[in-house]
């Protein structure tokens, strides 16, 4: 395909997702109704696509219209990109550009400022009293394609290695500074799965900050029995096990989540027991709540238009139920972490102010917040002490 027509499937698809439908659905379909389409294109238009997802309110601006067509426009103009060299007309290019597309306002003139920062209005002041000063440069960084981490399996190579290993497959990397654990793919990501290293179980796919938040937790936990609560996919319990922790057990209230997690911790050499009922006297548990997501809005740019105030009060309820049912399995003396993928305050230090509240025995012994400023995605992780 040319470039030209791989923006023309990014408008028809950006057009279904503006309609309602699930970005990473309707590029599946596209992919399955295109068969012509090789690897090298699909990647390209989803860049396309995912690229005017993570900047939708920008480019809507710049482009003067909530259509594909408009906002791939106005993504190509806020960036400084002539569209003329893409909207050609010829072949399965998109139509030239009307006189009206041409005459259009220059770019986030005088756009206020959550359409500059692409964010919505009623988040910016949430943000605001969240981040500080570095609200701005925070969601700038949002609008910006995640870089791909990986995890090395610590219990089975170093790091050192698995970067010479990758590189023998042709995958660039570099240590990351976030985690000793953490390697930034730094060229041919697309290759990973299909890596010897991957497959094998050296690496896994996770965020770097993810990683720093189990490292800042492995100190509390090494050699004992933790019960992962929340643990979808298993990222974190798999980590915890590879990090040192004695025994590691898994629960999810959506048991249909954790279906991958035998196949992963066979892949990594490690035993992760899953648990339908967890039972009390852990020495530790991990509640890595359901949240809004906004520290990984880079990686799934939707939810940051989806998300409600009337949703994210759901959402602090259900981590408020969460830690009140975790912490009653924490045995006297042991540990309960909470972490999300949160920048608001109202998903973490508010919600560990709120439990402290409510509930007595328990201190707070460790917290730790990253941004995407770090590099990572945004993360939060607090861990209490119950009394003796
Ligand atoms: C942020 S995700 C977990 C991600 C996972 N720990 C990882 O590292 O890949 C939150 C998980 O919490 C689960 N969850 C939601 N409510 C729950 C509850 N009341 N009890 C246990 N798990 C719950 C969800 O099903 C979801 O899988």
């Amino acid at each position: 395909m040319t470039p030209e027509a791989r923006v023309a499937a990014a408008i028809d698809i950006l057009d279904a997702v503006l309609d309602g439908a699930v970005a990473e659905q309707t590029l599946t379909n596209w992919g399955r109704a295109h068969r012509f389409a090789g690897s090298g294109d699909r990647a390209a238009i989803r860049d396309h696509v995912f690229d005017a997802l993570r900047r939708l309110r920008s480019s809507e601006w710049s482009g003067q219209g909530r259509t594909g067509r408009r906002v791939m426009l106005g993504l190509l103009r806020s960036r400084g990109e002539d569209p003329d060299g893409l909207f050609t007309g010829i072949g399965h290019a998109p139509a030239p550009l009307t006189d009206e597309e041409r005459a259009l306002p220059p770019p986030l003139g005088d756009a206020p400022e959550p359409v500059r920062l692409d964010v919505q209005d009623w988040v910016l002041p949430r943000l605001q009293a969240s981040l500080g000063d570095a609200t701005a440069p925070v969601l700038d960084a949002l609008r910006d394609r995640a870089p791909v981490f990986l995890r090395v399996n610590a219990a089975r190579t170093s790091r050192e290695a698995a970067q010479s290993d990758l590189a023998r497959e042709g995958i660039e990397s570099r240590p990351h500074p976030l985690c000793g654990t953490a390697l930034e793919v730094t060229g041919h990501a697309r290759r990973v799965q299909a890596s010897a290293a991957y497959r094998d179980g050296l690496v896994e796919l996770q965020d770097a900050a993810s990683q720093a938040a189990v490292a800042a937790l492995l100190p509390y936990v090494t050699g004992a029995t933790v019960l992962d609560y929340c643990a979808g996919g298993g990222g974190k319990a798999l980590a915890l096990a590879a990090g040192g922790a004695g025994r590691v057990l898994a629960h999810d209230v959506n048991s249909g989540r954790m279906s991958d997690l035998p196949a992963r911790a066979e892949r990594a050499g490690c035993r992760i027991d899953v648990v339908a009922r967890p039972k009390g006297g852990m020495d530790a548990v991990l509640c890595d709540a359901p949240c809004s997501g906004s520290g990984a809005w880079r990686r799934q740019p939707e939810a940051k238009w989806r998300l409600t105030p009337h949703a994210l009060e759901d959402l602090t309820r259900i981590q408020d139920t969460i830690l009140d049912e975790a912490s009653p399995l924490v045995r006297p003396g042991g540990y309960l972490a909470y972490a999300t993928c949160s920048l608001l305050d109202e998903e973490n230090g508010a919600r560990i102010q709120a439990f402290l509240t409510r509930t007595t025995g328990w201190t707070e012994v460790a917290r730790q917040v990253w941004t995407p400023l770090d590099g990572g995605d945004g993360f939060f992780i607090a861990v209490l002490r119950r009394a003796e």
